[in-house]
């Protein structure tokens, strides 16, 4: 019986490893330098595939994957059932927040009632933030690059993942409020759970103990 894990390349990727390595699994290819989206590991029952951040709870939830990493920002915007959520890892923590042009001033819009444009790739955090705030907002989808809306006029905020602050900064935008923190989530396909718990249930214990406070 294989058991297979979806992961991203980069942060996940590499925030997962130390837990994987806590539960006795070392991932025997480097996804930077393979073109392999199939990575063996020392463990001839785990495999490791790789997808697009967005796509880990699909492949999850429809079994392509046994389990899988994925942020908080990810999984809200996914309908996630099917999906059991058995651990917060605390890992590519960030936090998902509201930031404008520093001559936009967000404050008097909301106290005024003015409808603000947002532009983000959240929407089903950010339609929920600003009803229970009461903020009307015309909502603009995109798909990345969202520090650019506010700067060319195609919006007056965003709703975007901050850590460092640097990518605000180098921008000239002003994080002016936080939504939530943002932290990655290990994801477990329910049918999976039943089938392959005798390997399922001791990884998840082992990644468990080995979360970082
Ligand atoms: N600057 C950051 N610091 C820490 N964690 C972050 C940061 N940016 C994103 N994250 C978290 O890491 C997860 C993966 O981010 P990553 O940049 O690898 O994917 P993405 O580019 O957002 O997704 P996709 O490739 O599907 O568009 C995000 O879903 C989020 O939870
Ligand atoms: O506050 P900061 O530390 O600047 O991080 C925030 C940035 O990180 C994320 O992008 P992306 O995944 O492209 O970040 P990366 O460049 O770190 O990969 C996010 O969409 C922000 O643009």
């Amino acid at each position: 019986m294989t058991v297979t894990l979806a992961l991203s390349k980069g942060r996940i990727f590499d925030e997962t490893l130390p837990l994987l390595k806590a539960a006795g699994i070392e991932v025997t290819e480097d996804p930077e330098t393979s073109r392999k989206l199939i990575l063996p590991t020392n463990r001839p029952d785990v495999r490791v595939v790789l997808v697009r951040a967005t796509d880990v709870p699909t492949y999850v939830q429809y079994g392509g994957a046994d389990m899988g990493v994925a942020g908080k920002d990810v999984l809200l915007e996914h309908d996630g059932s099917g999906l059991y959520q058995p651990l917060d890892l605390n890992i590519a923590r960030c936090r998902m927040s509201v930031a404008t042009r520093a001559d936009f001033d967000y404050a008097a819009a909301v106290k005024q009632g003015s409808r603000i444009r947002v532009a983000t790739k959240y929407t089903t955090v950010a339609r929920q933030h600003f009803a229970d705030k009461g903020v009307h907002v015309d909502l603009i989808k995109l798909y990345g690059s969202m520090e650019l809306a506010p700067l060319t006029g195609l919006a007056d905020a965003i709703v975007d993942l901050v850590s460092t602050g640097s990518t605000l900064r180098a921008n000239h935008l002003v994080e002016v409020e936080q939504i939530m923190p943002i932290s990655s989530r290990l994801v477990v396909n329910q049918a999976a759970l039943k089938l392959k718990a005798d390997v399922l249930r001791p990884l998840i214990d082992a990644f468990e103990s080995a979360i970082q406070p």
